[in-house]
C-alpha cells in the first residue's frame, strides 16, 4: 500500500527524515513511535504530500506520488488538535470531505449516520461540537477522516490530549473499528502503552531514521539496541561480555539465554529477570525505594559499588525499604544487545 523508498527531508542542513525505508501492508496498522523531534509528525507530513521530500520516494499502491497533490493522494489526515469547524454541527464535520468530494447529499446522510454509528456516536448528527466532550471530539474527528473512505488514515497523535483512562479505553475501540473496516493506518504516537495496544507492528525511530521495526511483542522482547531499550523504559541496560552462556557485568555474573552473541556487548536485564531472595544469597543490595504499579511493584536495589538495579515483584513479596537482600538472575529475561549505541 505505502512505500517509502529512501525518503529524506532536509530543514536547512539537517537531515530531519534521513533516507527512510518503510513498507506498509493493506490492512496493516502501523505505529510511529519516538522521542520528540525524531521526524514522526515529518513522516506523516510526506505522505501526505503536505512536506516536499529532499531525496527519495513516496509510493501509494506502487504509484510514485511526486508532483501529486495532497487531495489527489486518496489519504485521510487526523492531526493532535483534531480542529473540528466549530461553527459546524457535528454531522457537517464528519460530511466535510464527502462535499468536498462531491457526493451526492442523500449519500452524504446515509455515509454520516453509518459513521457516527461506527465511532459509538448514533445520532449525534446535530450536537453543536462545542457540547462534545473531548473523547466525543475525537471521535468525530475520526469519524471525518473515515468518512471519504481513505486508502491510508494517517493520525498524528489521535488520542494525545485525553486522560489516560479515555485513551486506554479508545485505543482499543479503535484497533477493533479498524480491523472491521480493514483500514490501512500509520498513527504516531509518543506514548509506547498506546502504540503497542493499536498496532501490528511498531516502527521506533531516532534522529530522522528507523532504529527498530518490528510486531509489538518482537519489539518489547527483543528491543535491537540500548536506545531503543531505553526509550521503552528499560534502566538496566550495562556493559558486558559474553562468553558462552553468561555474561561478566558490574553486578557479577549474569546467564544469557543459549545462542545469545558473544564477546562485548551491552546487556539489558529486564526487571523481571531480577529475582529477590534472602541476603546471604547472590549479589547483595539495598532497597532503595518501592513503586506500587498496580499488579506488581517496581523495587529499586543499591547493589554495593554499582549502578541501581530495577527489580519487579508482587505486591506480597515486595521487601521492606532500608533492607538488605540477596539478587539472582532468570536468563529468559535477559537480552544481549546488537550494538552499544549509547
Ligand atoms: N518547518 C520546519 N522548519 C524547521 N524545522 C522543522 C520544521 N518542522 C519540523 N522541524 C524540526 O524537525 C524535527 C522533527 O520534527 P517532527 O515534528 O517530525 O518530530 P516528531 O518526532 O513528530 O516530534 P514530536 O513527538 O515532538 O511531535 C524537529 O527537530 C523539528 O524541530
Amino acid at each position: 500500500m505505502l512505500t517509502l523508498d529512501g525518503a529524506t527531508v532536509r530543514f536547512g542542513r539537517r537531515a530531519v527524515l534521513d533516507a527512510v525505508d518503510l513498507e506498509v501492508a493493506d490492512h496493516e496498522i502501523v505505529c510511529l513511535l519516538g522521542p520528540s523531534g525524531s521526524g514522526k509528525s515529518t513522516l506523516l507530513r510526506a505522505v501526505a504530500g503536505l512536506q516536499p521530500l529532499a531525496g527519495g520516494r513516496v509510493l501509494l499502491g506502487g504509484a510514485d506520488q511526486a508532483g501529486v497533490p495532497v487531495h489527489r493522494r486518496g489519504v485521510g489526515l487526523m492531526f493532535q488538535d483534531h480542529q473540528l469547524f466549530p461553527q459546524r454541527d457535528v454531522g457537517g464535520n464528519v460530511a466535510f470531505g464527502l462535499r468536498m468530494h462531491g457526493v451526492p447529499r442523500a449519500e452524504q446522510t446515509r455515509r454520516v449516520g453509518e459513521l457516527l454509528e461506527l465511532v459509538g456516536l448514533p445520532g449525534a448528527g446535530r450536537r453543536a461540537v462545542a457540547t462534545l466532550s473531548g473523547g466525543e471530539q475525537q471521535r468525530v474527528a475520526l469519524a471525518r477522516a473515515l468518512a471519504p473512505r481513505p486508502r491510508l488514515l494517517m493520525l498524528d497523535e489521535p488520542l494525545g490530549q485525553l486522560d489516560r483512562t479515555l485513551r486506554e479505553r479508545l485505543v482499543v475501540e479503535l484497533r477493533g473499528l479498524f480491523e472491521r473496516l480493514g483500514t490501512t493506518v500509520l498513527a504516531v504516537t509518543h506514548d509506547q502503552g498506546e502504540a503497542f495496544a493499536l498496532a501490528d507492528r511498531v516502527v521506533v525511530m531516532r534522529d530522522g531514521k528507523v532504529a527498530q521495526s518490528g510486531t509489538p511483542r518482537e519489539v518489547w522482547q527483543r528491543p535491537v539496541s540500548e536506545f531503543v531499550a531505553r526509550f521503552l523504559g528499560f534502566d538496566n541496560v550495562v556493559p558486558a561480555t559474553v562468553t558462552g552462556e553468561a555474561a561478566d557485568t558490574v553486578w557479577g555474573k549474569i546467564p544469557v539465554p543459549a545462542g545469545s552473541p558473544q564477546g562485548t556487548c551491552r546487556l539489558l536485564v529486564r526487571p523481571a529477570a531480577v529475582r529477590i531472595g534472602a541476603p546471604t544469597d547472590g549479589l547483595r543490595c539495598a532497597v532503595e525505594s518501592l513503586t506500587f504499579r498496580g499488579h506488581h511493584v517496581a523495587v529499586r536495589l543499591r547493589p554495593e559499588g554499582a549502578p541501581p538495579l530495577e527489580a519487579e515483584c508482587g505486591l506480597r513479596d515486595a521487601p521492606e525499604v532500608g533492607t538488605q537482600v540477596g539478587v539472582a538472575f532468570a536468563a529468559q529475561d535477559v537480552v544481549v544487545l546488537a550494538s552499544a549505541d549509547g
